[in-house]
Formats: structure tokens, C-alpha cells, sequence
């Protein structure tokens, strides 16, 4: 453990096991770790500051893997990290170009940025399944702490249909006879689909039926983050460490592996899965994965992996069709007491056609705007509501959520992230993590260190809490919308 280093210490080791590994880093990006430094450090999140946008791209997509694992093993702990620009640069910047920079100057990161490509998020995966919304309590976040299972994601709360009930049917097969016909099952398609409900909802059934069963669901971020730190620094404790992981992940029944294309790129996470997809195939116990692509199409893996992948049965789960949405939407509506006509439904699976997290997130913010205006739901109103609610191609990152909520609030980045508890402070966090919740695909768990190093049940706390006020609340409701609007527009990254 080294959580009473200081940040340029952290940095210090951290570059020096960077430069230890053979990462294969072009000479642009040797410039660019040459040009961060670790700013502070809020529990397990680091703030990294750099002196340009080109370089913080390059931080936040090339070296982002690289960059998490050795954090995490200089700090024994997992960690995650957000990416700012230097606020004297941005400063000099403003002045160079005579753009008057608005106070507080040093966070209005995204009024004097130069336009640039969105960025990718420091890839956060997902473990659990919660509603975007917390006030959409189906599946709520119940994560076991053996199994790590999301007690709330079962087989009676995910609706057929045509893209998905093979899938559905081949789970829940496999939860009824783990480790027989269907092994490894391996369940791919889009952002949203369901994918994580059907990896919970085996897992949950199979305990079921058998309560002695063992039964782990993680995800590729998790399985690495935990191998780096058993590899850890420490000679002496790392045998012990390493079989502990071993029982961890090699001692179970089943085996759930989400966003199981993030394993590639490191040798040794490759390896360890490997061996440890071979022990539990060969003991014929059973092993499910998730992917967003088929196995033939995953990147970056050795073909031995692939292939053992392929061994089993790979099944799809493809977008929704109209009559899906609407069935998937009568079942939240029905589950949170929201009375809604059929023509509504109707309107927001046409307005929302390809994720069913989006598609819970439009629900709620018709729910909250009729509460608000105290008015019933009617097809006009959810028409205003929805106008700006459009499928949008611009990629957000939890940088961007940070920024743009500073900006709104009129507080800084830092602040933000983290730990002053002033009530304005609390409240414009609560709403960056509430919209980190429904515009990313990051878990609670991953918001947590996201912002500070804050508990899941924290960021769950500050989801329900926001969903709540923006039924009641005008200026929350207001704050949300226009947020989620300049952040889907891509306004200033
Ligand atoms: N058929 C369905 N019935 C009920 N709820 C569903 C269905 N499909 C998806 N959902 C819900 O939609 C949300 C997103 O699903 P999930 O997290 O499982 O998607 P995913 O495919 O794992 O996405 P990602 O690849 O982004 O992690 C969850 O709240 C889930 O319960």
C-alpha cells in the first residue's frame, strides 16, 4: 500500500515502472508522458494536469490502459484518473488569442479549449447493472459481496423478444445445467442491450436452483485491476496474494465475464486469463462471456484464446425492435407507478430505437417533467420533453461531464472532484455523477472512483437523489436538461 504518498511520488515511480515495460510507445507518446504530472490525489481517483489537448487525448485513449494498471500498482489499490489542462496554459492561451477568459478561469476548461475530436473515456467498465436512473428501480443495484452479482437482474425482469429471446433462452439453459452443453456461452452485441442483465440474471438463477454453487461475475477492468495488484511491488506477500486470486477466480461453478474485449493489450492479464479460462473449462465448470463484438472479431487477443471462445456457443443479442421497446417501457413504467398512455410509449421507442439504457433515462425525464408542471403525461408533453432527447453520436467522458458541471455551477474542476462538502459544491456533484450515471457506460462502482474515491452506495445515493429532485425541483430539472443538451452536443471539447 502507498496511499500516504505524495502526488509527484506517485508520478515519479509510476514513470519509472512505465519506462520498465516494453509498452511499445511511439516517440509522441514518450513526449506526452513526459509532459503529465499528478496533480492531487482524491482517494482513487488522480488528478492528472497537461499542457495541451493534444496530449490529454493521447493520456485518455493510447496510454489510458497502460497509464491505470501502473497507478494501481504503484497505489495497491484500483485507481482511476480524469485528465485537465493546465490552467495557466489555458490562461496564456485566452490571452494570446485576446478571448476573454470568465472567472473562475482555471477550470472553464471547455471555453477556451481548441475544438478537438471527442475523446474517448478512460474506459471504465461496467460491473453491475443499474438503472441510469435510480428512481427506474428495475433492476435496482443490489451487488453481492461474494458473488459480485446484481441480485436484481433476473430472468422475470428482462422482456423477450425477437433480437433477444435466443439469448435469453440459451442463459437461462445454461443456468438450469452450468458447465454442460453450452460452455463457454458467449454473449455479444451493441451498448445497452442487456447483456450484463443476462450475465447477472444466470448467475442469480443458478444460485437458485442450487444455493451451494460458486459463482463470481466480474469484468475484464476488475480481473486485471486485482491481477495487478497481487502482482503488486511486494516480493514477499505476492505468492500468497497470487493464490488468493487464484482461489478467487479458479475455485468457482461459474465464471461471468463482462466487456470481456478490454482484457487486450497486456501479456500478462492475457496469460492469467488464459490459464484460468483452461483450469475451470477442463474441471467442466462453467464459463460465460460478454463482449461487444463476436469472438471472431475480437482485437488484440492471441488466436488460442479466440479460438477457446469459439469453442462454445456464441449468441447475439441485436437491437430492439419498436415492439420490444414499447413492452420493455410498459414494464418500468408499470414497475415505478408511472401512469402512461400507449401513445407516449409508442413516441419515445420511436424517438429512442437503439439502447435500452436511453431508453429508461427518456421515461424518467417525461416522468419528472409532468410532476413538475403538474401535469398528466400526454403525447404533447413528452413531444417537449423529448426534443432535445436525440440518439446522439458524441462520445462523453466523465472529463467532460466534470468540466461542463464546473463551468455550470461556476466552481472548479477540483471542486468537483473532491471533498468539500458545501452544499453547492454536493449538489452540482451529485447532478455530475447522476449524468455520469445515464450519459457514460460507467458502473456506479467506476463513478465512485471517478470522483474521489467515493463508495458505490454514495453514487447511488447521489442518482436517487437527483432523479428525485428533478421531479420536484425545477432548477434541478432545468440544470440536468441543459447539461445533458450542451454535453450531447459536444459543445467546447
Ligand atoms: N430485454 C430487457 N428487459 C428489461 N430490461 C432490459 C432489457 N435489455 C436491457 N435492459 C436494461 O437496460 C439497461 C442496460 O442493460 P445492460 O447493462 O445489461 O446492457 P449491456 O448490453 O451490458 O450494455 P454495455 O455493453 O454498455 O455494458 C439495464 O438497466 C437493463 O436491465
Amino acid at each position: 500500500m502507498a496511499q500516504n504518498m505524495d502526488a509527484t511520488e506517485v508520478w515519479n515511480q509510476t514513470y519509472q515502472l512505465l519506462l520498465d515495460q516494453p509498452l511499445d510507445l511511439t516517440l509522441r507518446e514518450v513526449a506526452c508522458l513526459n509532459d503529465i504530472k499528478v496533480t492531487n490525489i482524491f482517494g482513487t481517483m488522480l488528478v492528472l494536469t497537461v499542457s495541451s489537448e493534444s496530449t490529454r487525448s493521447v493520456v485518455e485513449k493510447k496510454l489510458h490502459s497502460a497509464l491505470t494498471q501502473t497507478f494501481s500498482q504503484v497505489m495497491g489499490q484500483a485507481m482511476t484518473y480524469v485528465v485537465q489542462i493546465d490552467p495557466q496554459v489555458l490562461e496564456q492561451n485566452a490571452q494570446n488569442v485576446n478571448v476573454p477568459v470568465p472567472q473562475p478561469v482555471p477550470q472553464n476548461i471547455a471555453q477556451v479549449r481548441e475544438p478537438a475530436p471527442p475523446v474517448a473515456a478512460p474506459r471504465i467498465v461496467e460491473p453491475e447493472i443499474v438503472p441510469p436512473n435510480a428512481a427506474l428501480d428495475v433492476p435496482q443495484n443490489t451487488r453481492d459481496e461474494v458473488t459480485h452479482l446484481n441480485k436484481s437482474a433476473r430472468f422475470d425482469n428482462f422482456v423477450p423478444g425477437d433480437s433477444n429471446q435466443f439469448a435469453k433462452s440459451i442463459a437461462f439453459a445454461t443456468a438450469e445445467r452450468p458447465g454442460f452443453e453450452y460452455n463457454p456461452l458467449f454473449i455479444y452485441g451493441g451498448s445497452g442491450l442487456g447483456k450484463t442483465h443476462l450475465l447477472n440474471a444466470i448467475g442469480n438463477q443458478a444460485l437458485l436452483i442450487n444455493p451451494r454453487l460458486k459463482v463470481r461475475y466480474t469484468n475484464s477492468e476488475e480481473f486485471t485491476n486485482e491481477l495487478v495488484i497481487a502482482l503488486g511491488n511486494n516480493a514477499s506477500s505476492r505468492r500468497a496474494e497470487m493464490v488468493e486470486f487464484n482461489r478467487r477466480y479458479r475455485g468457482v461453478d461459474i465464471l461471468l465475464v463482462d466487456d470481456v474485449q478490454f482484457i487486450a493489450g497486456r501479456d500478462t492479464t492475457v496469460e492469467a486469463f488464459f490459464n484460468t479460462f483452461n483450469e475451470l473449462y477442463e474441471q467442466g465448470k462453467q464459463i460465460v462471456l460478454a463482449s461487444d463484438v463476436p469472438p471472431k472479431n475480437l482485437k488484440g487477443l492471441p488466436d488460442r484464446l479466440i479460438s477457446r471462445f469459439s469453442q462454445g456457443l456464441p449468441v447475439s443479442i441485436d437491437p430492439p425492435s419498436h415492439e420490444l421497446r414499447v413492452a420493455i417501457l410498459r414494464m418500468k413504467a408499470k414497475a415505478q407507478h408511472i401512469d402512461i398512455p400507449m401513445e407516449v410509449l409508442n413516441l419515445i421507442a420511436e424517438k429512442v430505437t437503439d439502447n435500452v439504457r436511453v431508453l429508461e433515462g427518456a421515461l424518467t425525464r417525461i416522468s419528472a417533467m409532468a410532476s413538475l408542471s403538474n401535469q398528466i403525461i400526454t403525447k404533447n408533453l413528452a413531444e417537449q420533453t423529448l426534443k432535445d432527447f436525440a440518439n446522439s453520436t458524441v462520445e462523453i467522458t466523465p472529463t467532460n461531464i466534470i468540466t461542463f458541471v464546473a463551468k455550470y455551477y461556476k466552481l472548479t474542476f477540483e471542486d468537483i472532484v473532491g471533498s468539500s462538502r458545501t452544499k453547492n459544491v454536493a449538489q452540482a456533484r451529485q447532478v455530475a455523477m447522476y449524468l455520469s450515471r445515464e450519459l457514460t457506460s460507467m458502473s456506479l462502482v467506476d463513478i465512485g472512483s471517478t470522483f474521489g474515491g467515493r463508495d458505490h452506495s454514495t453514487v447511488m445515493h447521489a442518482c436517487r437523489k437527483i432523479s428525485a429532485e428533478m421531479q420536484e425541483n425545477p432548477e434541478t430539472y432545468t440544470a440536468v436538461t441543459e447539461l445533458t443538451t450542451q454535453l450531447k452536443q459536444g459543445n467546447g471539447f
